[in-house]
């Protein structure tokens, strides 16, 4: 099944996948912490503005994951204290769905140590929940938050196992434990 690109996330960890049928050429790079998804130098040139953006900010003791620019609104709403579920919800609804062939859907997650946000803009419906347990949302097919079976406690096992499940086309994957620090990993293809 191709459900282009997910994320997981649960209070402490996280992890963030790009699968992609069309742009196959790209890896994420760390830039002092932030995550940032871009064509790799053999990429053909595109002018598809969706395809390169920060995947993963941390801002204090909370890190904001996602698959497009709404990723640094929602980070920059955190850090001047907005309540995390009126931070994604209003920077998801600004930024709406991607004007793509596809209508695709943003995607985000908010995780901190003891609580986790999921929440995605689709063409019918804006959706920000709380999650208490590991849970999935995806751009397409899984569209909408549902459990995810994730056996992961560093960040290196968080991006390897969306890197390695059996959802089609992987490129490249992050992953992320937030605690007393935050540990980022990352697996390019
Ligand atoms: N975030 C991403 O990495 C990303 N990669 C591709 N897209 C969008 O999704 C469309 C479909 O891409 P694909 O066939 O690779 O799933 C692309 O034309 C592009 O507009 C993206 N936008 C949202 O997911």
């Amino acid at each position: 099944m191709y459900v282009g690109r997910f994320i997981v996330v649960a209070p402490g960890i996280g992890a963030y996948r790009v699968s992609s049928r069309s742009f196959p050429h790209r890896a994420i790079t760390d830039r002092d912490g932030t995550l940032t998804v871009g064509p790799t130098t053999d990429a053909p040139e595109t002018d598809n503005p969706y395809i390169a953006y920060n995947c993963l900010r941390q801002v204090d003791d909370t890190v904001v994951l996602g698959n497009g620019s709404h990723v640094d609104p929602i980070a920059e709403k955190l850090d001047r204290g907005y309540p995390v579920r009126d931070g994604m919800a209003e920077a998801l609804l600004a930024l709406d769905y991607e004007k793509d062939d596809y209508d695709t859907p943003r995607i985000a997650g908010i995780v901190g140590s003891e609580s986790a946000y999921v929440g995605t803009v689709r063409t019918d419906a804006l959706l920000v929940h709380e999650v208490t347990t590991p849970t999935l949302v995806a751009t397409y097919e899984r569209d909408t938050p549902e459990p995810f079976a994730f056996d992961a406690e560093t960040a290196s096992e968080a991006a390897r196992e969306v890197y390695f499940h059996e959802f089609e086309h992987p490129v490249c994957a992050a992953g992320v434990t937030v605690d007393e620090t935050i540990e980022t990993a990352v697996v390019n293809d």
